[in-house]
């Protein structure tokens, strides 16, 4: 699992103020109704891609009820490291598309509100025990994701306290001003911001992104 994945990048200088700021993954996003949408077949995506593998950072392609197919074009491209299902998938419809040996990330989309340790567990529990990594998120409804809201932290800290061993994420609502908060609440290995490093909404700022990586820092 990554440490820091800035999400919905789309430019060349998103990319150096990630790596500057020693952010380790980002998110590409191939879900054509997010502003964050990246074009698959475009030169300019692979071109972003290929820039961020030279740079050594982890390449995520965020996914909304993709097809198989589509993921393993985007997959045999070398566009990404890593997949991350976004949208409804089942537990059956990611063993379709498992791409071996590129490592499967499942978020997990939790209502935004007061949660509870089996709430969480009923959500979060199948997808760890067939072996996916995690990454609990606030429910977007029909945007499915990059919603700026978060999570019930307090609850999540009480699920991951029995779970330590478990490979997982947090993202939803985490800005530079509370993410050492939500770290320490939630135990959070890792975690994952979109919109709460832009200024305006859909455009990362460096200096947000800085901030984030530092206030973050897992050391
Ligand atoms: O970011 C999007 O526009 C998006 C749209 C549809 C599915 C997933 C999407 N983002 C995936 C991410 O991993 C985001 O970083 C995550 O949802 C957190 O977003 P935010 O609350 O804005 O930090």
């Amino acid at each position: 699992m990554f440490h820091v994945k800035i999400c919905g990048v789309r430019l060349k200088s998103d990319i150096d103020a990630v790596r500057r700021a020693g952010a380790d993954a980002i998110g590409l996003n191939f879900y054509p109704k997010s502003i964050r949408y990246l074009d698959p077949s475009a030169p300019s995506t692979l071109d972003l891609s290929q820039y961020a593998k030279q740079q050594g950072l982890h390449r995520v392609g965020v996914f909304v009820n993709e097809s198989a197919a589509n993921i393993r074009t985007i997959v045999t491209a070398d566009l990404i490291d890593r997949v991350q299902l976004h949208g409804d998938e089942s537990l059956a419809d990611a063993t379709a598309i498992a791409v071996s040996p590129l490592p499967l990330l499942r978020a997990i989309k939790l209502p935004v509100g007061a949660l509870t340790v089996p709430v969480i567990a009923a959500a979060v529990d199948p997808w760890v025990d067939a072996g996916y990594g995690v990454l609990l998120d606030a429910d977007g409804g029909s945007a499915h994701g990059g919603s700026g809201q978060r999570l019930d932290w307090s609850s999540i800290g009480r699920w991951s306290n029995d779970r330590r061993q478990v490979d997982w994420g947090l993202a939803g609502g985490l800005r530079p001003d509370n993410v050492a908060e939500a770290i320490r609440t939630t135990h959070a290995k890792a975690v994952d911001v979109a919109s709460g490093v832009e200024s305006p909404r859909g455009q990362k700022s460096a200096r947000l992104i800085e901030q984030f990586c530092l206030a973050a820092s897992f050391s």
